[in-house]
């Protein structure tokens, strides 16, 4: 089981839109003090920024509605907004609100003081098993909550994964996301590496559950060895793909782990293990609960 969410801070976040303030005040960028630059992306930058009247420091995601416009991506931050706009969960990434004006559109998420966790997984090569085990648990915990609310995130890698203030994992950057049922056949874009089968394959069947099963196991595979398991040239990465030629996992990886990766890293999505199962796998509670 996930470690217990860290406390929640007292001054709740302020601009939430179901805060309890009187009048819901209209929400203007001379409301936030702009601090540093964290982080940019496609469509514009993310600064931490403080909330002038409570002090309550968040994360403000700057997006320019010309980039938007020819990127034609008015569809991945309407669903940024619609699908983050409802989820909540010490695994999500908190969004608190959003705003607009005449040139940018104004995302205010949590402030994830961790940083990114490509970022510590480049730097640290790979993460000993206790820390993949307790990772891998927070993923499959944050997901079965996605599911629960009928959210598939479609696009979970490290770069889109923040971490927090007591070293939890947020799932961050739904712009890929859909509530399913979806309609399945649309844009296969983004890295091949996380892809699972049935997607490369042309059947017609909607596994759209188990694609985030599968690629909670590419995920645990990356934390472990610091590489994709597929990972190869574009042709046979995605002939090692549907044939689930998995590159070994090294010997020095445990059985547990080894059963726990093989387990999700299934061809078949029906076989594939559930996420309540994968609380349960003995790899994830022999290291999740002697804190
Ligand atoms: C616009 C940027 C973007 C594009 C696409 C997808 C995503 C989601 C990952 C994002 N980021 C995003 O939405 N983000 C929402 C966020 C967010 C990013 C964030 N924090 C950071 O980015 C961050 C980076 C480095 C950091 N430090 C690095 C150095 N260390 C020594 C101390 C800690 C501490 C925090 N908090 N909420």
């Amino acid at each position: 089981p996930p470690p217990p969410p860290p406390p929640v801070p007292q001054n709740r976040p302020p601009c939430r839109r179901d805060s309890t303030d009187a009048k819901p005040q209209r929400l203007h960028l001379g409301l936030f003090e702009i601090g540093r630059p964290l982080g940019k992306g496609k469509f514009g930058r993310v600064y931490l920024v403080k909330h002038r009247q409570s002090g309550f420091l968040c994360a403000l995601k700057v997006l320019e509605k010309a980039q938007i416009a020819r990127e034609n991506a008015e569809v991945h931050v309407r669903r940024e907004i619609e699908v983050h706009g409802v989820l909540r969960h010490p695994g999500v990434l908190g969004f608190y609100n959003w705003f607009h004006d005449s040139r940018r559109i104004y995302l205010i998420l949590e402030y994830a003081a961790g940083g990114e966790l490509y970022r510590s997984l480049q730097k640290e090569g790979r993460f000993p098993e206790r820390r993949a085990a307790k990772y891998a648990a927070q993923v499959a915990a944050a997901l079965r909550y996605l599911h629960s609310k009928n959210v598939m995130h479609r696009d979970i890698k490290p770069e889109n994964i923040l971490v927090g203030l007591y070293g939890e994992l947020k799932l961050a950057d739904f712009g890929y996301s859909v509530h399913s049922p979806s309609n399945r056949r649309d844009t296969l874009c983004g890295t091949l590496d996380y892809l699972p089968p049935e997607m490369l394959a042309a059947s017609k069947a909607d596994y759209s559950r188990a694609i985030d099963q599968w690629t909670l196991g590419v995920l645990t595979y990356e934390f472990l060895t610091g590489e994709a398991p597929f990972e190869d040239s574009p042709l046979s990465t995605k002939r090692r793909i549907v044939s689930g030629d998995m590159k070994p996992l090294p010997a020095s990886v445990s059985r547990e782990a080894k059963d726990f990766v093989h387990s999700l890293l299934v061809l078949d999505p029906s076989k594939r293990l559930s996420f309540d199962d994968a609380l349960e796998h003995p790899w994830i509670l022999k290291h999740c609960d002697a804190e």
